[in-house]
């Protein structure tokens, strides 16, 4: 059965998202917040290239009322410093038991949404994932590269009673790829963007400040490997204190990118070598940064101290990337600002992250 899918967002993944529901027989809809990204789509229809090649004319939405009104189910998919304000804009149109899937989920943005929809009395799934079902870039007009379909996707649902529907509701949009994982903590901690773009942004930033093109694969050298299997190590130890089961980034590159599992240096150099190693970003002005520094480490970060298993090159690599752009990123995060979480503990956090809803535990009666 085809299934109406709004999109919210009209950059790589959402068009390489659009591609793959509609190589899958669904149809989507995108919705870009500004209007600018889906102009192209008036004149041309979406051209996917790569690891899918389509040709088709999306609908296109010019509000999030009309997005979250036509369509069975939400895919957000736009980088986070953007989710607070589409939560915002959508949470009044959602409709009880509507499946929201956030890709990639980050900071939380979950509990944020649920909080939104709780107020209005709505009861809806949010359906988080680790990462994004395809890669790629857009290019010119309305076309975009898809550079691989992954072969795994964690994902966890809030409220946890309605993870068996929503892992239906994924698999039968995007296929059989999904991975149950327990909890949004379990999901933050499954997001290697972060860690991994630090690495590479921190190791390239001239390049990227330059303006240069440059492989992003070839350019993970053994000493930036290193750097990302160090990042890695921190990520494992929170989560192992948490009992999470989260993959490795050695899996990670393997699964996602279709090569052996060997040092992570090594497997982006076999990606450079197969085609799949991606370009980095030509600008500072990148999401590797912009996104991850403050959406991204900044979660790592927090979720360390809170667990006494603190994230040492994550907290450098947020100073690190205040003092050269001269923002203070840990302090932009809009999702974790909004849900104060000073004033909760660990376990407060830890049931959330399967309920959806942020709850203070009531102190034991003395
Ligand atoms: N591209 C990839 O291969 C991968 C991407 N990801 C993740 O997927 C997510 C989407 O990435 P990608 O599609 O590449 O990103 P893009 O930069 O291509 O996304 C552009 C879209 O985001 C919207 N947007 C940007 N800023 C805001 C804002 N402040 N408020 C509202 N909307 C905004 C734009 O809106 P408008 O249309 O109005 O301009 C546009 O629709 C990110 O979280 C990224 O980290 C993860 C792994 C791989
Ligand atoms: C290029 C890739 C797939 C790996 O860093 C990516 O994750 C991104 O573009 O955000």
């Amino acid at each position: 059965m085809s299934c109406k899918v709004g999109i919210a967002g009209a950059g790589s993944i959402a068009f390489g998202s659009a591609a793959l529901l509609h190589q899958n027989g669904h149809d989507p809809m995108l919705w870009s917040p500004s209007g600018a990204s889906t102009r192209v789509l008036a004149d041309a229809p979406l051209t996917a290239t790569g690891a899918i090649e389509a040709e088709f004319s999306p609908r296109v939405a010019t509000s999030a009322q009309q997005l979250a009104e036509e369509n069975d189910a939400i895919l957000i998919a736009l980088p986070a410093y953007g989710h607070k304000a589409v939560f915002d804009a959508l949470a009044p149109h959602i409709r009880d038991g509507q499946h929201i899937i956030v890709s990639s989920h980050a900071s939380l943005g979950a509990l944020y949404l649920m909080q939104l929809l709780e107020a209005r009395g709505v009861q809806a799934p949010i359906t988080a994932w680790g990462t994004t079902a395809v890669t790629g870039r857009r290019g010119e007009g309305a076309t975009v590269k898809v550079n691989t379909v992954r072969k795994k996707v964690d994902l966890c649902t809030v409220p946890e009673p309605r993870s068996d529907c929503a892992l239906a509701v994924c698999t039968r949009l995007f296929g059989d790829v999904f991975v149950p994982r327990e909890g949004l903590l379990a999901i933050s901690l499954s997001n290697l963007n972060p860690q991994n773009h630090l690495g590479i942004a921190l190791g390239n930033i001239t390049r990227m400040e330059r303006g240069e093109t440059w492989s992003q694969g070839q350019n993970v050298t053994p000493k930036v490997g290193a750097l990302l299997e160090a990042l890695d190590a921190e990520r494992l130890a929170i989560a192992e204190s948490l009992s999470l089961q989260t993959k490795t980034i050695f899996e990670h590159f393997s699964l996602s990118f279709h090569v052996p599992e060997a040092s992570v240096s090594e497997m982006n150099q076999q990606m450079h070598a197969q085609g799949n190693g991606g370009t980095g970003p030509a600008t500072a002005d990148s999401r590797y940064v912009t996104e991850d520094v403050p959406y991204g480490l900044q979660l790592t970060a927090v979720l360390g101290r809170l667990t006494g298993h603190r994230a040492e090159l994550h907290e450098a690599g947020i100073s690190i990337f205040s003092a050269m752009y001269g923002r203070d990123f840990a302090a932009e995060n809009e999702l974790l600002n909004a849900l104060e979480l000073d004033g909760f503990s660990l376990d407060d956090l830890r049931q959330a992250a399967r309920t959806g809803l942020l709850r203070k535990t009531p102190e034991p009666a003395s």
